[in-house]
């Protein structure tokens, strides 16, 4: 079984909910902790999961001035969790501040850094999206590419990027390189508002380390049963 590549979000809005998805779904090893719960539980949430020896990604995509970033990611990487998420797009001072402040941060309270991940190009985000909304003159590749290479060489642990870039951004950043992919989709569930999406043995077998699968799993009649059918397929693409 390869189930411990795929992380779960707990996309719910408060701890209650948090806390009955987490029971529903004992085999779930990491779990994601993303802006919607963290906004409304504060740490609560990451001392639950923590008690139950869960891995935590911990999601909040930041994205300010270089000096306040730091200091977000300084307070985060006290928790202990095992990934954070800030914007490629930030811009190479800040992801360097923001590596720099999660050494310093983990090493206050004597807990080990989280692995610091950029956002290249939300998976929500289409090819025209980029080019006629955001008014970004590359392909799509490219510029998830171009925030990939920015932040390896800002100094941070990898990308979250779309399945269908995921296999080019392996090849360019190496194997060291931990690429976290949302946007995953079986073929019997709903894309919902993911525009770049593959399947899970696809996405695996294109190279990601990590898939964050929510609502094919999450918002599925029978959750356990979505799970072992994805574990099922993740098997199938490694
Ligand atoms: O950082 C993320 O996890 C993330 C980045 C991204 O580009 N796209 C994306 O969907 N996500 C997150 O991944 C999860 C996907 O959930 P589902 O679409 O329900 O599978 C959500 O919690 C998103 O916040």
């Amino acid at each position: 079984m390869n189930d411990e590549k795929i992380i779960v979000p707990l996309d719910v809005p408060d701890l209650e909910s948090a806390i009955a998805l987490v029971d529903k779904l004992p085999q779930v090893s990491f779990w994601k902790v993303g802006l919607e719960l963290f906004t409304s539980t504060g740490p609560a949430i990451l001392d639950v999961l923590k008690s139950r020896q869960k891995r935590i990604f911990l999601d909040l995509k930041f994205h300010d001035i270089p000096n306040t970033v730091a200091a977000a990611c300084r307070a985060a990487a006290g928790y202990g969790v095992d990934l954070l998420t800030i914007h490629a797009t930030c811009g190479n001072d800040c992801l360097t501040a923001a590596a720099e402040a999660v050494l310093v941060g983990a090493e206050k309270v004597g807990t080990k850094p989280p692995n610091l991940i950029a956002i290249t190009v939300l998976t929500s985000i289409s090819a025209r999206d980029l080019a006629f909304d955001l008014k970004i003159p590359l392909e799509l590749p490219e510029f998830a590419l171009e925030m990939a290479l920015l932040a390896k060489n800002a100094g941070l642990n990898g990308a979250v990027c779309s399945p269908q870039e995921v296999a080019q951004l392996r090849e360019c950043c190496g194997e060291d390189f931990l690429l976290v992919c949302p946007g995953v989709r079986p073929s019997w569930a709903e894309k919902g508002d993911q525009k770049r999406s593959l399947s899970p043995a696809q996405a695996v077998e294109a190279g990601a380390d990590f898939l964050v699968i929510g609502r094919p799993i999450t918002a599925a009649a029978d959750p356990v049963l979505a799970w072992d059918k994805i574990c099922e397929e993740v098997d199938v693409g490694k």
